[in-house]
């Protein structure tokens, strides 16, 4: 594996570098257990390794476009937050609304899961902390909590069935990557950064976009548990249901067809893996109280969801073969 996860890291930079774009964009998906998460940091922490040991950082520069210019025209078709319309929680077609708040410049957007899957989109410059030249983005952060879940009109199944794809806040994992693909920003062949470069974010006039985290152990989002910062260059977004050819899953393909700043990468693994694995990760986390009743619960709840990203999603770019044992 650790030849696959070098491989991986270097087809993801030579996308940046081919690509013309200051960030770039990298989709993985994979049925349940597949190994997303850890594949996605494992490549994340390559790839900032070598950063850190020949990146460079550009010194401010005068920015081609001021950020909240560039906030206001991404968050621009998103309509205000309306206080007298009723939000209904089973409603997987609602649209994502926003609240804007001046004095920290800062648009939050969000749909059914409110506060707790809420993205903000941040145009006050940051400060000069560390950065991240690659970033993770989990679509598990938009788990719709559990107080969402408690409002459905069938709660034991919607509790039961939780995973499955109806029970993620869709429309908003749509504006997400909207939001992280109109950031892919075209800087134009003079003004191509080098490789290793990030720039001190003023130039690219990106806006700093907060979104939501998911411990399997808190069993709930965690809002605003990453910041994908205005100098990070290649975002790893990952979650099961991100090539899905359904419902509001579908524009994500949509939107992102004919695009050249993004690829999209599958893990390919046997349902007996996963079903030790993620039996294993549910007693781990407190979900179930015996490995067999973990068991139970993956052959009737994740792998349907598996066999469902398996029939009904759009084709990968790469495939990547999951060593079992292999982390
Ligand atoms: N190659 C592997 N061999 C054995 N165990 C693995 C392997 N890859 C991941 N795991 C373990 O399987 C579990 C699920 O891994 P991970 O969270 O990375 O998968 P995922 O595809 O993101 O899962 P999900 O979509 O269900 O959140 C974790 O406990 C992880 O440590």
């Amino acid at each position: 594996m650790d030849k696959t996860y070098t491989a991986l890291a270097n087809r993801a930079l030579q996308l940046l570098e081919t690509s013309g774009t200051y960030r770039v964009l990298v989709f993985l998906v994979g049925t349940p257990g597949s190994g997303k998460s850890s594949v996605a940091h494992e490549v994340a922490s390559r790839i900032n390794v070598m950063h850190r040991e020949n990146g460079f950082r550009e010194p401010p520069g005068k920015a081609t476009s001021p950020r909240d210019l560039v906030t206001n025209s991404l968050v621009s078709g998103i309509p205000m937050f309306d206080p007298a319309s009723v939000i209904d929680p089973e409603n997987e077609a609602l649209q994502p609304h926003k609240v804007v708040d001046l004095p920290t410049q800062t648009t939050t957007i969000r749909a059914r899961g409110l506060e707790a899957t809420a993205i903000d989109v941040v145009s006050t410059p940051v400060s000069d902390t560390e950065v991240s030249f690659v970033q993770v983005a989990p679509m598990d952060g938009f788990h719709l909590p559990r107080n969402v879940l408690d409002q459905f009109s069938d709660l034991a199944s919607a509790h039961f069935r939780r995973g499955s794809e109806w029970t993620f806040d869709s429309t908003l994992v749509v504006t997400l990557v909207d939001l992280l693909q109109a950031c892919c920003v075209d800087l134009g062949l003079d003004s191509k950064p080098g490789l290793f470069q990030t720039l001190l974010g003023a130039e690219t006039g990106i806006p700093l976009l907060a979104i939501p985290t998911f411990d399997h152990e808190l069993k709930d989002p965690t809002p605003r548990g990453t910041v994908i910062q205005p100098e990070t260059r290649i975002v790893i977004v990952e979650g099961l249901y991100l090539l899905l050819k359904i419902k509001a899953w579908s524009t994500i393909h949509r939107h992102l067809s004919g695009k050249r700043s993004h690829e999209t990468w599958k893990i390919d693994v046997s349902e007996e893996a996963c079903r030790e694995r993620v039996a294993k990760r549910h007693l781990r986390s407190g979900l179930v109280e015996t490995y067999e009743k973990g068991v139970e619960r993956y052959d009737l709840n994740d792998v349907l969801n598996g066999r469902q990203v398996e029939l009904e999603s759009w084709e990968a770019d790469v495939h990547i073969d999951s060593v079992d044992g292999v982390v």
